[in-house]
């Protein structure tokens, strides 16, 4: 099997060199005071394979030879997610251990044979499917060995009756996309990372795509799991609601590769819609926004995309869009006495015109005193909204720490929530631009997408951000999540009993230990050591 080049480009999004506009560095630098001095950056290299011989014959049984890499770029390739010190990482600043081999089973049944062989081994397995965990979902503590799914790249079956389709867990979203519109259907499931991210991983990590709204977070889309484990398979989902106990698909859907390596998932699926439209809007004020957001929720009208920007990256928006454009916005604006512009970005798919303007004037209705900017900015967003990792390569290459952290909390706790973590992140990183915005909003709440842009420390660019994520973690414990959809992987396990319990924390260590008793699978995520 080839493999794929993305898979050995961990230290960046694509492959080409990406650059920022001459007008947004000379921005950046008046911002946030970003010079030319950064850490150099050498490329990561990997110590020798140490898989014992035992177990690569074992493993060669299994799933023959050409499928147990041991070299160096097929290692590297399988080195971290891509959170912001895992891309340092692999630009030779800070530490990271790189995977002994790569095992690429072809089917549930070669998965199950590996675990099981794996189990008793005593090898331990990180589970990886797009590998674009910004958690350190995927990092391979302990030498362990990188399972990877890409070979479960299968459609099984379309229930087109029941509007179901069974997908195996190593599926690339646009390939599952792609396969559902030979039928008319669609999973609507569009997370940031969709070019690259897995329907395994999506489950493992309850995943929430940026039209939630609309078509529900990924844990809503699943109806059936299937999950190899080293005490055997799980399989879940006989029906669409169960009365029968605890639902036990919910044990496996966000365990992270701990429970159980995900080998086949069951998806609720929709028509593929036939018309779709997205419109640009501005607000006066984060506050009159969110109230907006809560409206629109509280009267379930939401549009199947909203997404609020606070004042600061509306601002980032309108200053990267360019000098004069960006002015005469702002000039705008201020006669329409928007004083602190926020975008509000909404976005609606259906099944025809009439259906799309019913729901649509629900929509505005609830948007009194909004300014709106039409579809061009709409339409903008939508072109754009895969264009963030790239932006993140660019800033990246001229010496910026940029990062994202998520959280959630209720609509009566949002404001302290935001007031927190901006300080936080604030405190900690000194002149830095911390942005927000909604993107995914409930009726009882809403989640909170942070961005930070900085210049990287000289001396010491890992600790920088190490310090502010954990002041972002300790403002965010007790009032929200720790995690709405980035999931809890190695970075979030120290703060997952403050939201849970030991009680609870307990619980998920049973489950483990009763899954799991050698302690094979993922260690070090979800569960903290
Ligand atoms: C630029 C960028 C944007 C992002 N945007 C979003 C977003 O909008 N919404 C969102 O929800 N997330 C987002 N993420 C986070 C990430 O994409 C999601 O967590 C995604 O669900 C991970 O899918 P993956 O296939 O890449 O899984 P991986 O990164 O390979 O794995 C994630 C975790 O799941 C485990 N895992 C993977 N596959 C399996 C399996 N088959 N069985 C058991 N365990 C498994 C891994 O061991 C790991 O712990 C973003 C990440 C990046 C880099």
């Amino acid at each position: 099997m080839a493999i794929r080049t993305d898979q050995l480009l961990r230290s960046a999004w694509t492959a080409d060199q990406v650059e920022l506009p001459p007008h947004t560095l000379r921005w950046l630098r008046q911002e946030t005071g970003l010079t030319d001095a950064w850490t150099p950056t050498k490329p990561l290299t990997a110590p020798p394979s140490e898989l014992p011989d035992k177990a690569r014959e074992v493993l060669t049984g299994i799933v023959g030879a050409e499928h147990v890499l041991t070299d160096e770029a097929s290692r590297l390739g399988r080195t971290g997610g891509l959170s912001y010190l895992d891309l340092l990482a692999h630009k030779g600043v800070g530490e990271i251990s790189v995977p002994d081999a790569v095992v690429l089973p072809a089917d549930p049944s070669e998965v199950a044979a590996v675990v099981q062989a794996c189990a008793e081994l005593g090898l331990t397995i990180v589970p990886f499917g797009g590998g674009t965990s910004v958690v350190g979902g995927v990092q391979a503590a302990n030498r362990a060995i990188v399972l990877d799914l890409a070979r479960l790249d299968r459609l099984v079956l379309v229930d087109e009756v029941s509007r179901l389709a069974v997908f195996q867990a190593g599926v690339r979203a646009p390939d599952a996309e792609k396969a559902l519109a030979e039928y008319g259907l669609t999973l609507g499931h569009v997370p940031q990372s969709f070019e690259r991210a897995t329907i395994g991983g999506f489950a493992a990590t309850r995943s929430a795509g940026q039209a939630s709204s609309g078509y529900g977070r990924f844990e809503d889309m699943v109806e059936g799991i299937r999950v190899a484990t080293p005490r055997g398979e799980l399989r879940f989902g006989v029906a669409p609601a169960s009365a029968a106990g605890p639902d036990l698909r919910h044990l496996v859907i966000g365990s992270e590769g701990a429970f159980g390596v995900i080998t086949e998932v069951t998806v609720r699926v929709r028509p593929l819609p036939k018309v779709r439209r997205y419109e640009g809007f501005v607000v006066d004020g984060w506050e009159r926004g969110a109230e907006i957001v809560r409206r629109l929720a509280q009267d379930r009208v939401l549009a199947d995309v909203t997404r609020l920007s606070d004042v600061d990256e509306t601002r980032v928006s309108f200053a990267l869009a360019g000098g004069l454009k960006a002015a005469g916005l702002r000039a705008y604006l201020r006669a329409r006495g928007i004083r602190r512009p926020c975008m509000l970005i909404v976005g609606w798919e259906a099944q025809d015109q009439r259906e799309l303007a019913t729901r649509r004037a629900a929509t505005i209705s609830r948007l009194r005193g909004a300014v709106r900017l039409g579809r061009v900015l709409g339409e903008a967003w939508r072109h754009g909204r895969f264009n963030g990792p790239r932006q993140r390569d660019a800033l990246m290459n001229v010496g910026v720490c940029v990062e994202t952290l998520e959280t959630a909390t209720h609509w009566s706790q949002l404001d302290e929530l935001y007031d927190k973590v901006r300080l936080a992140l604030t405190d900690s990183l000194g002149r830095a631009i911390v942005m927000c915005h909604i993107s995914h909003a409930y009726e009882t709440g809403a989640s909170l997408y942070f961005t930070v842009i900085t210049p990287r420390s000289v001396d010491d660019p890992a600790g920088q951000w190490l310090r502010a994520k954990a002041a972002a973690c300790e403002a965010i414990s007790g009032l929200g999540t720790i995690s709405h959809h980035h999931a809890v992987g190695v970075d979030h396990a120290p703060y997952l009993t403050a939201e849970i319990g030991d009680l609870g924390t307990e619980v998920l260590a049973a489950v483990k230990n009763t899954l799991d008793p050698a302690g094979i699978l993922n260690p070090g995520k979800l569960i903290a050591p």
